[in-house]
């Protein structure tokens, strides 16, 4: 199978709400929500991947902290590793320039939402916190 690498971004902002954004129909797995982010390029960190995709995508900058989940995910067609690391905006407002939607959500009712089976284990984890 396929394997691939991605880091998503668990941005919050100073009232502890999580940005999650909602997977458009001209991406894979549209409809269900995520952690902005992409897939690592060669040579570069998670961290790079991440102010690189949120940049392209939310149009703004952050800045990464620490390691919140690192799980590996079998999709009918292909095996990713996701590493999500918290986030804050350092610069600009995030826009959906490539999601259907954002949505900033106080992290007790991340659960709400229908998640990418891949980032439950973050979702619980953010929850118990
Ligand atoms: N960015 C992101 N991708 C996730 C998350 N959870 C999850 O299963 N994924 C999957 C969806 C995609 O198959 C892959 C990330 O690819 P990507 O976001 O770089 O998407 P892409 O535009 O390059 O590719 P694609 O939509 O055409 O698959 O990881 C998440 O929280 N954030």
């Amino acid at each position: 199978m396929k394997a691939i690498t991605v880091a998503g971004a668990v941005i919050r902002n100073n009232e502890q709400m999580v940005l999650c954004a909602l997977r458009s129909g001209n991406m894979t797995m549209p409809g269900l929500w995520e952690f902005p982010g992409g897939k690592l390029e060669a040579g570069e960190a998670p961290e790079e991947t991440l102010v690189r995709e949120i940049r392209e995508e939310l149009g703004c900058a952050i800045d990464v902290g620490e390691l919140i989940e690192d799980v590996v995910h079998d999709y009918p067609s292909v095996r990713i590793r996701l590493l999500t690391y918290w986030a804050i905006v350092v610069e600009g407002k995030p826009c959906a320039n490539e999601h259907e939607q954002l949505l900033w959500l106080p992290s007790e009712r991340l659960h709400e939402l229908e998640w990418a089976p891949a980032d439950l284990p973050t979702v619980v984890h953010i929850q118990r916190m």
